[in-house]
């Protein structure tokens, strides 16, 4: 016998499925948001199951050529439910996860989620000793000389994540001045399988006492960027790097810098940064 209170849940289940709001994009698929359920504990796996196979049918009857579901954490049993009629994840966040479903014609054409992480470091080079603050990190089996560096936060502009990462590792407060070099690693282990893209930039120090990380540095100190330039023990990028900045710092930082410059975007009203090498004033006023 089904209690009457169960029941009553069950119907209110059904209710709040049946008034679910469904969002089209200018793509032609729809998107499904179930945190509009709220908490519906007596809605059932199988009873939601049943409704998601009737609107993906009718879906496909208005020719929706995608569907994106988003599943808060806590009613992650949804998530099997529209595996099992062909739902895989897209991505997943804190607090929800998005699956998707193509129903267009040929193969999967929706664009994948994150395929890279950002790592930058700063080059801080005092020009009026010709050294340069580089750092061991505590956490490697081969200890190599490098540039303080790390991952960018969500949201955190290029130079600023070098500012902050030198400042947080070395104690060392400095400006940025340019982009030096990009590099870009697939299947990063570091970068859970994922591509890594590693910023070096050229900073310019305001500060010049070290008081350096102990968790995450072994040593830290001002070197001659000669020194660095010549030295073995130094990881390839920053070997390659320190000989690009004794270039520029020898014959002309304009040589090697790749310089940033911030525009409006034209259909956000957002703004963003471009990263690009000089452009003489005569160039960059043509009409
Ligand atoms: N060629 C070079 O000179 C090197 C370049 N890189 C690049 O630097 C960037 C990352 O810099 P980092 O200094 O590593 O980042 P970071 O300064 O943001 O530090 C990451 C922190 O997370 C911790 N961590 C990482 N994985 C962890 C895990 N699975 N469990 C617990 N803790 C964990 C680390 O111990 C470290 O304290 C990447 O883009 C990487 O490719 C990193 C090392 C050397
Ligand atoms: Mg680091």
């Amino acid at each position: 016998m089904v209690r009457p209170w169960r029941a009553l849940q069950r119907a209110r289940g059904w209710r709040a499925l049946a008034g679910l709001r469904e969002r089209p994009d200018k793509f032609g698929g729809v998107s499904v948001d179930l945190a509009q359920l709220g908490r519906p504990r007596r809605l059932e796996r199988a009873a939601f199951g049943r409704w998601l196979r009737d609107a993906v049918a009718r879906w496909r009857e208005e020719g929706r050529v995608a569907v994106w579901l988003r599943v808060p954490i806590l009613q992650s049993g949804f998530a099997a439910a529209a595996a099992s009629q062909g739902f895989a994840f897209h991505h997943a966040e804190q607090g929800a996860s998005t699956l998707t479903l193509w129903l267009g014609e040929g193969p999967n054409r929706l664009p994948g989620y994150a395929s890279h992480q950002l790592g930058v470091a700063g080059a801080v080079l005092d020009e009026s000793t010709g050294k340069v603050l580089v750092v061991q990190d505590r956490n490697r089996t081969i200890n190599a000389w490098k540039f303080p560096g790390g991952l960018s936060n969500p949201g955190e502009d290029i130079g600023d994540t070098a500012v902050r990462e030198v400042f947080e590792e070395t104690g060392i407060k400095s400006e940025f001045k340019s982009i030096l070099s990009i590099r870009q690693q697939h299947e990063h282990p570091g970068a859970f399988g994922k591509s890594d893209m590693y910023i070096i930039c050229r900073l310019e120090p305001s500060s010049f006492t070290i008081s350096f990380c102990q968790q995450e540095c072994l040593r830290c100190e001002w070197m001659d960027l000669d020194e660095l330039a010549r030295t073995k023990h130094a990881t390839p990028i920053t070997s390659n790097v320190a000989k690009l900045l004794l270039y520029g710092y020898r014959e002309g930082f304009e040589k090697i810098d790749i310089t940033m410059r911030e525009f409006p975007a034209v259909y956000t009203g957002l703004f963003y940064k471009l990263y690009h090498r000089e452009l003489p004033e005569s160039y960059r006023n043509i009409i």
